[in-house]
């Protein structure tokens, strides 16, 4: 049987993009790494480093649009007006820092500035939101890294797989 497809929401946090000042190619390249034979963008905003706004983004796509999954991209680091972990947690019932965890293991190998990204990811609901790093090239080297185990965790987070086969 053909499994279906996970449901994807794109949202890129930058102050420069919202206002039109910069053309955002995270949001861009996030859609272009995704199989889209197993997800389906349905999605796609970018708002302004605001954390109400990005909790108010995150409660809709999780509520309303049934993601399973959620990519945000950029406000991830020291900035003051860099929030988008903050909204994460906020708006998350269930913490899963291991995927975080993960795009700051592997991105040290590539840059010791990786460390300087706050990122989080949780659970709200039967949606898994993911933080990643604001550049293109970020995103591509975080994305990149945990695709491959992301199907299984959200197949056992929609209740379609309850085996973890070792791999
Ligand atoms: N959405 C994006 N699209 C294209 N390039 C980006 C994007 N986000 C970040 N970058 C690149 O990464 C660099 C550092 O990102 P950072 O988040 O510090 O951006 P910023 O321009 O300081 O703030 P903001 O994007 O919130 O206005 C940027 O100068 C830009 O080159
Ligand atoms: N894989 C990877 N992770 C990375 C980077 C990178 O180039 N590659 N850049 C880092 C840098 S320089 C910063 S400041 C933080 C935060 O980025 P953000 O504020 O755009 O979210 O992500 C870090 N994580």
């Amino acid at each position: 049987m053909e499994k279906r497809k996970y449901k994807v929401g794109i949202v890129t946090l930058s102050d420069k993009g919202s206002r039109g000042e910069r053309e955002d190619l995270s949001g861009p390249k996030i859609q272009e790494l995704l199989p889209d034979d197993r997800y389906e963008v349905v999605s796609y905003r970018i708002l302004p480093d605001d954390q109400p706004a990005i909790e108010k983004e995150l409660c809709r796509l999780a509520d309303e649009e049934h993601c399973a999954l959620v990519l945000t991209t950029g406000g991830t680091g020291f900035s003051v007006r860099d929030v988008t972990p903050e909204a994460t947690l906020a708006v998350a019932d269930r913490v899963a820092p291991g995927i975080a965890e993960a795009i700051r293991a592997y991105s040290l190998t590539i840059t010791p500035r990786a460390m300087l990204s706050r990122a989080a990811s949780a659970i709200r609901k039967q949606t898994l939101i993911v933080n990643l790093p604001g550049s293109p090239k970020a995103v591509e080297e975080s994305l990149t890294y945990i695709l491959s185990s992301l199907g299984h965790g959200l197949d056992i987070l929609l209740g379609e797989d309850g085996e973890c086969a070792r791999k």
